[in-house]
């Protein structure tokens, strides 16, 4: 048991996926898991234990920017016996060939965190993905017949910025998405010696101003869930 999680010792599994919204996590367990038990009601950020195909997997909210899925994802990594994080999320598209629901696997996350300068004394650390999670889940997504964008995202600590255009100085530099978590997973994954991954869906685009709504991201989403469940070990 954690400060946050009201889990006994044995009932989340060595793979977690981690949406923002702890709606999703409901959702990805009444619709695709098997024998789902919910070991977590605390401050409504669900967490669910089920069976997918037979593999032990849980889901576990992790609530919104890089301060709340740090708390969930350190208790995780230091209280429970967690091999590999997934976050399944929603992001904005920088990029014109970036569509809307497309699936993106974050290899890099740039981010405006002051978390990480404070962390490494105003130097730059380069939040990475796990190789082994972004490979394959590259190669589940292909046998599912989903051709996933790989490359950089923005993780941003704000969603409404003052300036409207502040996009276009990563959209020019190739960042592909922009959320609000991955710097901080990737981080501490590293220093925990956990493996990490981000899979997120397009739920809207900076460059076109196309969105979803709030319904859709919650259950419509379901590639990214389908490829993230296949990874259970
Ligand atoms: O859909 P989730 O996983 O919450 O991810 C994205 O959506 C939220 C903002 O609406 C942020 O958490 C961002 O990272
Ligand atoms: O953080 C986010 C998530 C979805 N869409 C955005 O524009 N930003």
């Amino acid at each position: 048991m954690s400060l946050h999680i009201n889990a006994k010792q044995g009932e989340i599994a060595s793979t977690v996926l981690m949406p923002g919204d702890p709606l999703r996590a409901k959702f990805i367990a009444e619709n695709f898991l098997e024998d789902a038990v919910c070991y977590n009601e605390v401050r409504g950020m669900y967490g669910y234990t089920g069976f997918y195909n037979g593999k032990k997997v849980s889901v576990q909210g992790s609530g919104m920017g890089i301060p709340s899925i740090s708390i969930y994802a350190s208790e995780l990594m230091t209280s429970y016996d967690v091999k590999n994080i997934i976050r399944i999320g929603t992001c904005g598209s920088l990029q014109e060939h970036v569509k809307i629901k497309d699936v993106v696997l974050a290899m890099a996350a740039s981010h405006d965190s002051n978390i990480n300068l404070q962390r490494f004394a105003g130097m730059t650390y380069a939040p990475t993905a796990s190789f082994q999670l972004l490979k394959k889940a590259y190669d589940v997504a292909a046998s599912l017949g989903i051709e996933a964008k790989v490359g950089n995202v923005l993780t941003t600590d704000t969603f409404y910025h003052d300036d409207p255009e502040d996009w276009k100085r990563w959209m020019k530099f190739g960042v592909l998405a922009v959320e609000m978590e991955t710097a901080g997973l990737y981080t501490l994954a590293a220093k925990h010696g956990v493996h990490a991954l981000t899979i997120v869906t397009v739920s809207d685009s900076l460059v076109t101003g196309e969105a979803t709504s709030a319904a859709e991201r919650q259950t419509t989403f379901t590639q990214m869930m389908e490829i993230a469940l296949s990874m259970a070990e």
